[in-house]
């Protein structure tokens, strides 16, 4: 059973988005709706274009939306953002490349203003959590690309936020480390009770991640389909091999692509048993 506090998740009510530039019009997103409880986990998957970033990025308080509502702990994007309260990663979370990765890992506390111990403590807490102890000491350059996504999302945890806002966090690495950091962000969200909103282009990654999965129609954007995931939060590597797992995946699919075309029947003639 998934614990779901009261202290208010993320929510995106009746959200539209239209990008004005010149005079292009690009109409995103139309009447997305989407309600997140506090300690749930959700993706948004959809085609290219569809707008995922851009609903993403209104809970983020980077775009404003034209029409529409969205909440992030009760409050607007932009007073969870001077609460600090999320956090976002993106596939192209940067380091930065002069600073060992306890320095860039520390960043977002300097920023807040936390003093030099605090943040030395925080910061090797997070780095122990996703599994980087040891290369504190470590430049950017010198870790594999997994491992700057793990720093990445060490930066994200330092400022212990309630909501974590992640845009294709994996989408650049290879398919084996991606689903060892699946279940290494599964065991963090489980330790720090975030919420989650996760967005990728990965069916199985949606799974393994999530309480719901909204898919959303191709431009302009909007919630067309939602399959509650339920494998509670107690999940290991075996969830893949649940006949469930492929009813859902089947399912995603089907929201996606449409029906799967059936396989042309063989046509059988006399000839096709004719032996010489
Ligand atoms: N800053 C912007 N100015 C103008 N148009 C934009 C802007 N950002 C996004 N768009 C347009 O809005 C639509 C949705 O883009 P968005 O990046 O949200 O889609 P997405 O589903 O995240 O795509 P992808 O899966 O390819 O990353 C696209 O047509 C895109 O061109």
């Amino acid at each position: 059973m998934v614990a779901i506090s009261s202290e208010g998740g993320m929510s995106i009510r009746d959200v539209g988005m239209v990008y004005r530039r010149g005079e292009q019009v690009t109409t995103a997103l139309v009447g997305c709706n989407l309600e997140i409880p506090a300690g749930n986990w959700a993706s948004l998957i959809g085609a290219s274009g569809c707008g995922k970033s851009t609903l993403l990025r209104i809970l983020a308080d980077i775009v404003k939306p034209t029409s529409g509502t969205a909440l992030i702990g009760g409050v607007s994007p932009a007073e969870a953002r001077a609460a600090r309260t999320y956090a976002l990663v993106s596939q192209q979370s940067t380091m930065l490349p002069w600073r060992k990765i306890l320095a860039n890992v520390e960043l977002g506390l300097e920023v807040a203003g936390v003093d030099k111990a605090d943040r030395r403590r925080r910061a090797e807490e997070a780095i122990e959590l996703v599994g980087l102890k040891g290369f504190e000491q470590a430049f950017p350059s010198e870790l594999s690309g997994g491992m700057r996504q793990r720093a990445a999302i060490a930066r994200a945890l330092t400022l212990k936020p309630r909501f974590l806002l992640m845009d294709e966090p994996f989408g650049a690495l290879d398919e084996i480390t991606r689903e060892k950091l699946n279940f290494e962000l599964l065991r963090i969200l489980k330790e720090t009770s975030a919420t989650l909103l996760l967005v990728t282009h990965s069916i199985s990654e949606a799974i393994i991640l999530s309480d719901t999965v909204a898919v959303m129609s191709p431009r302009p954007g909007r919630i067309s389909h939602r399959v509650e995931i339920g494998f509670g939060h107690d999940r290991t590597a075996d969830m893949r091999d649940d006949p469930q797992f492929a009813a859902y995946e089947a399912e995603l699919r089907h929201a996606l692509h449409g029906p799967a075309p059936t396989a042309r029947p063989a046509v059988h003639t006399a000839s096709t048993y004719a032996t010489a």
